[in-house]
């Protein structure tokens, strides 16, 4: 395959050939070669694929709300080229075993993937650690979707041993005994939208966050492990993550939203660590803008529509987000607020290098020819009903969002927004969205 004239994060206009799913080559004028595929980027954004190292694509156990088939859909729709499935499924990935068969229904992914281990009081550590995990985590400091919250004593336990065989650990963080009982007496307001989920984001307080943190981080030192603070909400997490050592993540429903949007959200906007004040996401937004924060991560957490439309302390708790993550950031960055070379380290350079992915997040020859094409003049508004994966709401409705045109996954295209020929059982004509083509499901783990 021969891109030319695409537009790297860095200003460079460049031709890209890839070869046997690697990239070969990256400078500008270069021939085609006999038989190649050339595709003319025409000066449009080429950024290395990004990696989600924090999904929920809930297989096994909860198809109704997810499969690794339609969550990699819908990230391959979104420019995301790897993902990180967390362990809170059914069974939850506590041993080796589970493992084993969560692999099996990972190959159905259209992107690469890479399968995390949990913890629990009956985890089997011996058989799980046996695996080429991604990360140890996320291990739950309080229960969330899936009930696996554990206590500090086991933590220790589980940090020594991932540390042991250099395994990362990454953390959900929340202090549990600070959360506010006070506020479930609070008037809750009627169901869905009609929630009062601001009483969520009181309950589960900025304290109880920012306490786990340092309690996760000053373990972690005593061990020398490698600790990750998955879905930090508050810059005072950010900076405990930070200064403890210890690398964070921000996921976009933490740096656009925030409680001052609960009153259209209701329980579409309840997730853990929940939304919080106007004040702490400008504070938040500002650590992503000026590099302080290491990754952005969707925790992209799938309920159905009839799941959400419940009372306050009833609905499930988690948002989809990973078709929406490199969209929402694009068009930020195209409204001035962080540069386009943010974004690739943030969804790619830096996720790739926390967790040792030697092979991906850059565009330069010897890497995994993962990447996305986008047409930074092409903004749009983001609607539940033309994303792709099972859940058919979005709490970024409405909002600005610069989609991918193509996506590609070592060497393979596997998203077409406007194929150049399009499929010939459809009339052009009868399509009022704009037509697409999604390639083979050619993910594969990145660990091996
Ligand atoms: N974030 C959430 O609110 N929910 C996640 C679990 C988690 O990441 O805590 C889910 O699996 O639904
Ligand atoms: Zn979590
Ligand atoms: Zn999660």
């Amino acid at each position: 395959m021969l891109i030319q004239d695409a537009t790297l994060a860095d200003g460079r206009v460049v031709d890209v050939r890839t070869k046997d799913g690697t990239i070969k080559t990256v400078q500008s004028g270069l021939d085609p070669q006999d038989g190649e595929r050339i595709i003319d980027a025409d000066e449009k954004l080429l950024l290395p694929g990004a990696i989600d190292a924090h999904v929920h694509f809930r297989q096994p156990g909860f198809e109704h709300k997810e499969t690794f088939e339609t969550g990699s859909r819908s990230a391959a729709a979104g420019g995301v080229t790897t993902i990180v499935d967390q362990p809170n499924t059914e069974p939850p990935t506590t041993d080796g075993g589970a493992f084993d068969q969560k692999a099996r229904f990972a190959s159905d992914s259209y992107v690469d993937f890479g399968i995390n281990g949990g913890v629990t009081e009956s985890w089997d550590p011996e058989s799980l650690l046996d695996r080429p995990l991604f990360a140890l985590g996320e291990v739950f400091l309080a229960d969330s979707t899936g009930e696996m919250g554990i206590d500090l004593e086991l933590f220790g336990e589980a940090v020594a041993a991932a540390t042991d065989r250099g395994v990362p650990v990454t953390v959900h963080a929340e202090d549990a005994t600070m959360f506010d009982e006070s506020q479930q007496s609070g008037d809750a307001g009627g169901i869905g939208i009609e929630a009062n989920t601001d009483l969520w984001s009181a309950y589960r307080t900025a304290a109880a966050e920012e306490a786990a943190i340092e309690r996760a981080v000053s373990v972690g030192q005593a061990h020398n492990a490698q600790i990750h603070i998955a879905h930090t909400s508050t810059p005072e997490g950010i900076d405990a993550a930070v200064s403890g050592g210890a690398t964070c993540e921000v996921c976009p429903h933490h740096l656009f939203l925030s409680r001052d949007d609960l009153g259209s959200l209701g329980t579409f906007g309840r997730m853990n660590p929940p939304l919080r004040s106007e004040a702490r996401r400008q504070a938040v937004f500002e650590k992503v803008a000026d590099g302080t924060v290491d990754i952005i991560a969707t925790d992209h957490a799938p309920h159905t529509e009839t799941e959400k439309q419940q009372g306050v302390w009833d609905a499930p708790s988690g948002v989809p987000g990973v078709e929406t993550m490199v969209p929402l950031l694009l068009a930020a960055a195209a409204e001035g607020h962080w540069s386009l070379e943010r974004v690739r380290d943030l969804t790619a350079a830096n996720p790739a290098s926390i967790f040792g992915i030697e092979t991906k997040g850059t565009i330069e020859p010897g890497y995994d020819a993962d990447f996305a094409l986008y047409d930074l003049s092409r903004t749009e508004q983001i609607r539940g009903e033309t994303l792709h994966t099972k859940c058919t709401w979005t709490p970024f409705e409405g909002m600005d969002g610069i989609f991918p045109e193509l996506t590609v996954v070592r060497g393979s295209i596997v998203y077409e927004r406007n194929p150049i020929a399009p499929p010939i059982d459809i009339d052009i004509d009868d399509v009022d969205a704009p037509s697409e083509r999604f390639g083979d499901p050619v993910g594969q783990n990145v660990r091996q």
